[in-house]
């Protein structure tokens, strides 16, 4: 099974690379933490890499607004290296502080209209939210990769702009269709994703349809506000020591198991 390379990008206030290189590792990937200023110096850096992961914090101190100045940064100097991973058969992550980047860049929301679609924004409460929450995966229909054969989750979030809004209805209609929406906040233990919008706590930030994620028409970009590489080992669990049994592994690792085994199909 071929290997895949995962170039880990971070910038002044990145906090969670490495972790997610961790995560990574343990899945069987061969990383690399990568500062933007080394890219933007030698672009054909990233050549050699089969996977882009942009990892949770606060780059550029959330300055402007969360991953607006990495965005730009990458807009600026770096567009063609997030175009090749983009446009190639390669994959993306962007991982809570990643997933605002992406989102401010417009790779994730590309597809359904000229004008920026959607966002993300202050939670409903103003504040920063950190617990951990439930999710599920919406199954019928998302082609998100990184998402393969999993059906509900318990992560951590730690976010003070994670609620998703669209600019309208039919944009939101547009992304739920092609199964974009593909991870979504639910009630404990409900299992299956709802697009109307739960009450807090189920749903931490007020995000449209209780998005948690969403990935490009393809699968093979997808940003998350959860933190799949703090829940690894199954010791992350909150609960573990009242747990009879232990699982192999806590319950984000297929997340980065599926970004490998994509590359061995
Ligand atoms: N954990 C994170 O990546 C935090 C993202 C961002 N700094 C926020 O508070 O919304």
């Amino acid at each position: 099974m071929a290997v895949p390379r995962v170039l880990i990008l971070r910038a002044p206030g990145t906090n969670c690379d490495e972790e997610t290189a961790f995560a990574f590792e343990a899945a069987g990937a061969v990383t690399e933490r990568v500062h933007v200023n080394r890219l933007i110096e030698n672009p054909k850096l990233a050549e050699d890499f089969q996977v882009l992961c942009l990892p949770g914090g606060f780059s550029y101190g959330d300055d402007i607004a969360a991953g607006r100045i990495l965005a730009s940064q990458l807009d600026r100097h770096l567009g063609d290296m997030v175009r090749q991973f983009c446009d190639q058969d390669r994959l993306v992550l962007g991982i809570c502080n990643g997933f605002q980047v992406l989102m401010r860049l417009g790779v994730l929301t590309s597809g359904v209209r000229e004008t920026q679609p959607a966002t993300l924004t202050w939670n409903d409460h103003g504040r920063f939210e950190d617990r951990w929450v439930h999710l599920a995966v919406d199954k019928t229909k998302t082609p998100c990769v990184f998402l393969k054969g999993i059906d509900k989750m318990y992560l951590p979030i730690a976010h003070a702009e994670g609620k998703f809004v669209t600019a309208d209805a039919e944009a939101l209609k547009a992304f739920g269709d092609a199964g974009r929406l593909a991870l979504r906040y639910t009630a404990a233990d409900a299992g299956q994703a709802s697009d109307e919008v739960l009450p807090f706590p189920s749903n931490p930030n007020g995000s449209e349809a209780n998005v948690a994620g969403i990935c490009d028409a393809t699968g093979r970009l997808f940003g998350l506000m959860p933190h799949p590489e703090r829940h690894i080992d199954p010791t992350h669990h909150p609960q573990w020591t009242r747990r009879a049994q232990q699982p192999q592994w806590g319950e984000g690792f297929a997340i980065f198991k599926n970004a490998v085994d994509y590359f061995g199909e």
